[in-house]
């Protein structure tokens, strides 16, 4: 019986190093398989492994497209000096910013009652979260995203309509260019693989959302509760990953004045393994959201 669905410290060296070595993406998923690691684990891990190489080496274009030109970190939307954002309502408390790419950990951002609040008003409705198939453009429910998601469109709530303004003065960009804010719920084991949150241009599938406001621009998530175990944020380009704590965030950007996209900001929720994970996304898009 085939169990494993962890990969081990030199399991993952091996991997790299036969991936180095150019041997067969099948041939290398055989050998996990023979050494008893779960089927579809072994796929997954091997084709995500082969993605986030050729990302580092820039070398995951098709042949015939353009190299991508490296990202010009030119003056960021977050343009927040110092460690406190004033808000209108709140000061927000910066913790951790890196500049490549443009990202930041932030304190405060909401109250624990604003958190039990959104919740709240998400619990009840929500959907098993889809992702939009970058070639039909259909929304499609898929293992790499196990969470459960809703949108709170704000209108006429005054405490909603609160929240969208604090959170449009902390990421500097308008308030009508961002999406909905997007509740999402993972239960123990649900994960959100690693993924960009803009739409790849070169698929047509993304046409009829990028209609609406242009590109995404800028990612807000906003932890809603203490995870008892895992869910951080992980940044695989970046090594890095942010530990969920309720009432705080992590802010990234990844489209330029140029229309580049900082392909560095590769992210995604770690499995759950004990409690649960709540948690706030707003995306902001180029224009006005439509
Ligand atoms: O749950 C997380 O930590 C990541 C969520 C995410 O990537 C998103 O909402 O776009
Ligand atoms: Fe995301």
């Amino acid at each position: 019986m085939n169990t494993f669905t962890h990969l081990p410290q030199e399991w993952d060296h091996w991997l790299d190093r036969n991936l180095a070595k150019g041997c067969l993406v099948q041939d290398i998923v055989k050998a996990m398989v023979e050494s008893r690691f779960d089927a579809d684990f072994a796929a997954r891990t091997v084709a995500e492994r082969v993605e986030l190489r050729a990302l580092q080496t820039q070398a995951a274009l098709p042949a015939q497209a353009a190299p991508r030109q490296p990202y010009q970190y030119g003056l960021p939307r977050f343009a927040h000096a110092g460690n406190v954002i004033s808000t209108f309502d709140r000061d927000v408390h910066i913790t951790f910013r890196m500049q490549r790419p443009v990202l930041a950990v932030l304190d405060d951002l909401l109250t624990h009652e604003e958190c039990d609040r959104i919740v709240g008003l998400a619990r009840d409705r929500l959907q098993r979260s889809a992702t939009l198939d970058p070639l039909s453009g259909q929304h499609q429910v898929k293992d790499h995203r196990t969470s459960m998601g809703v949108f709170l469109p704000a209108a006429g709530d005054a405490f909603l309509d609160g929240i969208e303004r604090r959170i449009a003065e902390v990421m500097n960009w308008p308030r009508a260019n961002g999406e909905p804010l997007h509740v999402l719920h993972y239960d123990v084991g649900a994960e959100y693989r690693p993924h960009h949150d803009f739409f790849d241009p070169a698929k047509p599938g993304f046409g009829p959302t990028l209609a609406r406001g242009g590109q995404r621009v800028s990612t807000l998530i906003t932890y809603l509760n203490e995870v008892e175990g895992a869910g951080e944020t992980i940044f695989p380009a970046l090594h890095l990953s942010v530990v969920p704590k309720k009432g705080s965030a992590v802010y990234f950007e990844y489209f330029n004045e140029s229309g580049q996209l900082d392909w560095d900001t590769l992210h995604g929720g770690a499995p759950v393994t004990q409690g649960e994970k709540w948690v706030v996304t707003k995306w902001m898009r180029e224009g006005v959201f439509t």
